[in-house]
């Protein structure tokens, strides 16, 4: 972790009444990480982006996103972000093309409108009104809308729900050019594993209001140090040296081993394990 994080928090609390939604949660975000928070539904994610975005108070803790306290930030912090909350501001009247400008003359340096409608794959869309447009197709204007500042950090609250499979391999590509050739940190949210372990350097898992796991996409929960399970006609393995059996079994079967299957715990198997313990 870099001395300066982009994002620290420690000990952040809040409750809705008599719900507790956030019971002492500590998260670091060093500059230029793509950090992916998951958790199942109710645990606590959306409430802590709008925290760290200035969007909503805490109860107690520490927060400090790009060295400001986000409820006593100004203008100034406010264009280095870019957010992509739930639930997007409504603008049903304007055009696409009008919607990004519209939004880029709140920021000192913005990209260009056009460019960014590009990026997100609606130039084809770029003179139709908000309101015709698809869900998905809403979706990807909130994320242009997030990114037209030029932000140096992004908050991404599940932003390719409602995405079809091409769109959502589109974002994860602008995303990855964010954070590789711009150096921008983004906190993303996502209820989707493939997602979090195509784009994430670190995961941080919640539930239930306090984090239950962090880590690599690799190693999360121990990932790495599970055994691999080889299956064949005949029987089945687990093994810390899948490559050594295979070799063996293709000597003892002379040649093709029938039915062979190499299997290792994917991200949601560790994952579902993980919050089943914290339910
Ligand atoms: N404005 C609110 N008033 C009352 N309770 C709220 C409010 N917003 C959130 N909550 C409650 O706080 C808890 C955490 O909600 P939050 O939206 O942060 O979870 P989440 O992890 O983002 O969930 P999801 O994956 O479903 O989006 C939930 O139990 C939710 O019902």
């Amino acid at each position: 972790m870099t001395d300066n994080p982009a994002v620290r928090v420690r000990g952040l609390r809040k409750a809705y009444g008599k719900l507790t939604a956030l019971d002492g949660i500590d998260l670091d975000v060093a500059q230029g990480e793509v950090l992916a928070l998951l958790g199942p539904n109710g645990a606590g994610k959306t409430t802590t982006v709008e925290i760290l975005a200035g969007h909503r108070d805490r109860d107690a803790g520490e927060v400090a996103v790009l060295g400001r306290d986000p409820g006593r930030a100004d203008l100034a912090w406010r264009a280095e972000l870019g957010i992509v909350l739930q639930g997007s501001a409504d603008l049903g009247e304007l055009t696409v093309r009008e919607s990004v400008h519209h939004f880029a003359r709140y920021f000192p340096r913005p990209r260009d409108p056009d460019e960014v409608i590009a990026l997100v794959g609606l130039t084809g869309k770029a003179g139709a009104r908000i309101r015709t447009l698809s869900g998905g197709q809403r979706r990807r204007l909130d994320v242009a809308v997030g990114v037209v500042g030029r932000p140096r950090l992004l908050f991404l609250d599940e932003p390719t729900t409602g995405f079809d499979p091409q769109a959502r391999r589109l974002f994860w590509d602008l995303v990855r050019s964010l954070a590789g050739r711009y150096g921008t940190t983004i906190l993303l949210t996502t209820h989707y594993l493939d997602e979090a372990e195509a784009l994430a350097d670190r995961l941080v898992v919640i539930a239930g209001g306090r984090v239950v796991a962090e880590g690599a996409p690799a190693t999360l929960g121990g990932r790495a140090a599970v055994r691999a399970c080889v299956r064949w006609a005949d029987g089945q393995q687990d093994t810390d040296d899948p490559a050594a059996l295979v070799a063996d079994l293709t000597r003892r079967y002379a040649g093709t081993v029938p039915g062979l299957t190499v299997t290792r715990p994917s991200l949601e198997d560790v994952y579902l394990d993980l919050i089943g313990e914290h339910r």
